[in-house]
């Protein structure tokens, strides 16, 4: 069977992922799509057979032909479409966040409950990416003894000019937080975030605010481990994903990325992506794969639920906090409903 997804919001993500879904995961199509903007969900339309344009979410989400749903809109518009893809009976992936607020994510839980079996899966593809997996079977071996500390660095070469400093949390950070509890198992219990002098690079920016960049957060976890998130998204060089969990034998880090290292002229050098996507496509590809097997297949998901949803949105809730207050934040997450056991 060919599962047909409906894909709502065709900008830069959705697009990538309709590509994706149309072509080169297995057992997947798009049927149909819709964006806020016609022209633009036309116009991607128009690059493929076989997909109609819808005139909103709703229509996508009701449709006939449509066994399955891919949110891809802004993330304010997130909670909407993925109550009513619940309300449809249909599941549905939604990229990060899976709304905006915690209370908003929790309304999702309340009625994916409700439902009585998952249908919702959240877009934190970092669980999907080869290296991460890697660390973290390593650590499930026990070869680096108990994790007692993450270093997790996110660098982004430069951000447009609508990104505000909370957005070092709630969009950058929040890969961090869902990877760190899942590479831990454990829940994410207080934050703490310091600025350090800021890179002249995210000051005075033509058409954006004045940003706080990089960001230092010390987070605390349910098992004692400390997490410690380093943004900097305005770095140039390239796009740098960092990761070392240090254990009470040993460590285990994210490799240098790059097919080949050169050595040359006295140094040795690797290559850096330049973007998300070239350091995560494979995971991107990975995720949908996994993602359209076990929805076809009937098979439980695995990928990141409602659950996580909740836990990364109420971490960044906290972060912004304790940014704007500079003092230690709690997390007071809900007691989890048996479905996400
Ligand atoms: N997993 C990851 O690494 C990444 C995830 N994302 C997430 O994907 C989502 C989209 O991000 P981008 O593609 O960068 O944004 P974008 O602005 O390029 O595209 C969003 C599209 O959604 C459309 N839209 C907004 N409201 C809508 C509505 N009510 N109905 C239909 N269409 C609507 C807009 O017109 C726009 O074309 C965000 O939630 C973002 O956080 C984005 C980049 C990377
Ligand atoms: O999700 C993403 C973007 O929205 C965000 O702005 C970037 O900082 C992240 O690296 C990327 O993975």
């Amino acid at each position: 069977m060919t599962l047909r997804i409906g894909v709502i919001g065709t900008g830069m993500i959705g697009q990538q992922h309709v590509e994706r879904l149309h072509g080169l995961v297995p057992g997947a199509t798009v049927t149909a799509i819709t964006d806020h903007n016609e022209t633009l969900a036309k116009e991607v339309a128009s690059q493929y057979d076989g997909i109609t344009v819808h005139p909103d979410g709703h229509s996508v989400i009701n449709a006939d032909d449509v066994d399955a749903i891919v949110v891809t809109s802004w993330g304010p518009t997130h909670e909407e479409f993925v109550l009513a893809s619940i309300a449809a009976g249909k599941h549905v992936f939604c990229e990060k966040p899976l709304a905006t607020t915690a209370e908003a994510t929790l309304r999702i839980i309340e009625a994916e409950v409700a439902h009585g079996s998952r249908l919702v899966q959240v877009g934190y593809m970092r669980r999907y990416d080869a290296a991460y997996r890697e660390m973290k079977a390593t650590i499930a071996l026990g070869v680096i003894g108990a994790p007692l500390v993450f270093m997790s660095g996110h660098r982004n070469p430069d951000v447009p000019a609508i990104y505000t400093r909370e957005m070092a949390i709630v969009d950058t950070a929040v890969h961090d937080f869902d990877v760190a509890r899942w590479l831990l198992d454990a829940e994410i219990t207080g934050i703490r975030v310091i600025a350090p002098r800021s890179n002249r690079h995210g000051l005075d920016r033509e058409g954006g605010d004045d940003l706080q960049d990089p960001l230092l957060m010390t987070v605390e976890t349910s098992t004692g481990a400390i997490i410690h998130v380093e943004t900097s998204v305005n770095i140039r060089y390239g796009y740098d994903i960092r990761g070392e969990v240090i254990g009470e034998d040993g460590t285990v880090a994210l490799a240098d990325r790059g097919l080949t290292a050169v050595r040359a002229n006295g140094a040795v050098s690797v290559q850096v992506p330049g973007d998300f996507q070239a350091r995560f496509r494979s995971a991107f590809d990975t995720e949908f794969t996994e993602w359209v097997a076990q929805v076809s297949s009937g098979e439980p998901l695995t990928g990141p639920s409602s659950w996580d949803g909740y836990a990364a949105t109420a971490v960044c809730a906290a972060g912004v906090q304790a940014l704007q207050t500079g003092e230690r934040v709690g997390v007071d997450l809900v007691e989890k409903p048996a479905l996400y056991a």
